[in-house]
């Protein structure tokens, strides 16, 4: 057996069985940028790559080479089936560890009842996997873990050539140069049916009126086509520079990557805590620190947009009463500034409850009325029928988790997907009875401005 186990969503996932083993190895090392580590894993594993950072950037982690993989096409059940499995993986363990580093990262799609033919077609419902590589900095360290899942004799054999495969890698990642100022040339922009977009939101304002849901978040997509194929880790590199105050994330699927810059929190487990995030309601940035400070006093006071807030403040908010113990919420949101845009925002904390863990939060929350509306199913229904696409991993749970249950789940806004020479940039907004179709067409372009600009593509709007 190779340590290459897998090639790409379409592989095979590993059998466990009675004799599969987890064998992993934590070692620290100097100082290694999260990206060049990420590079280094090119030509051998260019499709088996994760990169994530959280906002505030006390965790990075890099996945490179897939140990093992777990993925499901299930209509019901996906949560607690990846749950579950990861469950199982871990009891597979082999302790000897200290500190058990091994991470499983991945996502799921938004809706996995609305699956169209699409850009999206290497996506399972679910896909995660355990890195055979992974760096996780964190806590002033630089970790570098190796993980093996298998049943074979040979288990020690196939350790000992990862470990000699890791220092190569460690070795590519401090000492190559990569060449960060190469140019996208973006050739054409294609806008996917604008008019359907625009008939979308007026259709839905009107059923909204009438009582039939009372918010509705609907999204378009554009796309962008390139003189040259896309590489992963220069368009990584360039969305880190573009939003500093985000999430940055980066997963590869079979032959694409699904990248993006989210300002959202959906969960994090941290030892017993939990937290989540209210981001809704939006307003560009000014052009002076008046005019900024102005605007953002306007959404503060805006009726409209502190509708759509307060719809996601009390879903997430029923969520947590039901599932946590001293739970924590400000009364009143306040203003998220981020580079292109403000939004209205409003923390959530709570201890976690015993039966609870990261993957029954991230079922319980998602959509949240951020990303689908009020009531949900209605707002599903609509969306699935009004707009007409495949979101894919746009605006669905993405993240990672670890052997003792903390994690981190962002929702995959900002974001785009790329194949070869395509990328594909998803945008929407949440509308409620006073949405106006080209204030909220605006609104989506605003949004579209950091993955655009990181492309090298033009800002509209
Ligand atoms: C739908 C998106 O963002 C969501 C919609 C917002 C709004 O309509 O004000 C704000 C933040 C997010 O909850 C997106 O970025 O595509
Ligand atoms: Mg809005």
């Amino acid at each position: 057996m190779s340590y290459k186990i897998t090639d790409g969503a379409k592989a095979k996932q590993t059998v466990l069985s009675p004799y599969t083993h987890f064998f992993t190895e934590t070692v620290e090392v100097g100082r290694i940028s999260p990206l060049l580590f990420f590079e280094a894993g090119h030509s051998t594993y260019n499709h088996e790559r994760f990169y994530w950072q959280n906002a505030d950037k006390t965790m990075t982690l890099v996945g490179i080479g897939h140990a093992h993989i777990l993925m499901n096409e299930k209509k019901h059940g996906r949560y607690s089936d990846i749950s579950d499995k990861w469950q199982q993986l871990c009891s597979k363990l082999v302790k000897e560890e200290k500190d058990m580093a091994p991470v499983l990262f991945g996502g799921f799609s938004y809706d996995e009842q609305n699956r169209h033919h699409s850009e999206w077609n290497e996506f399972p419902s679910s896909y995660f996997f355990v890195p055979s590589f992974q760096l996780k900095i964190a806590d002033g360290k630089t970790l570098l873990s190796v993980n093996l899942i298998t049943d074979s004799e040979n288990a020690t054999t196939i350790f000992d050539k990862l470990r000699e495969e890791r220092d190569r890698l460690i070795h590519i990642a401090q000492v190559e140069e990569f060449d960060i100022t190469v140019k996208n040339k973006v050739i054409e922009t294609i806008e996917r049916g604008k008019e359907k977009y625009i008939e979308a939101v007026e259709n839905v304002t009107q059923q909204i009126k009438e009582g039939k849901a009372d918010k509705v978040v609907i999204a378009r997509a554009i796309e962008l086509e390139f003189e040259q194929d896309l590489a992963a880790t220069t368009v990584l590199q360039a969305i880190t520079n573009e939003q500093q105050e985000s999430y940055h994330f980066g997963l590869q699927v079979g032959t694409s990557l699904f990248f993006g810059a989210t300002p959202e929190r959906l969960i994090e487990v941290k030892d017993g805590k939990v937290y989540s995030a209210c981001v809704a309601g939006s307003i560009r940035r000014g052009k002076s620190a008046k005019e900024d400070r102005e605007l953002g006093e306007e959404l503060l006071g805006d009726p409209k947009n502190r509708e759509e807030h307060q719809h996601v403040v009390s879903m997430i908010s029923k969520v947590f009463e039901s599932y946590c113990e001293d739970v924590l919420i400000p009364k009143i949101p306040k203003l998220m500034k981020i580079r292109d845009i403000q939004h209205l925002y409003t923390s959530v904390e709570g201890s976690i409850g015993q039966q609870n863990n990261i993957f029954s939060f991230v079922e319980a929350l998602h959509p949240t009325p951020a990303l689908g509306g009020v009531p949900t199913t209605v707002a599903l229904e609509m969306i699935r029928k009004h707009e007409e696409m495949d979101r894919g991993y746009y605006a669905a749970p993405i993240g990672w988790t670890d052997a003792s249950g903390n994690g981190e789940f962002a929702v995959g806004i900002r974001s785009a997907l790329i194949q070869a020479n395509h990328a594909y940039l998803y945008a929407g907004g949440g509308i409620v009875a006073d949405s106006d179709p080209n204030e909220e067409y605006d609104e989506t372009w605003v949004k579209f401005r950091p993955v655009l600009r990181s492309l090298g593509g033009k800002l509209n709007g």
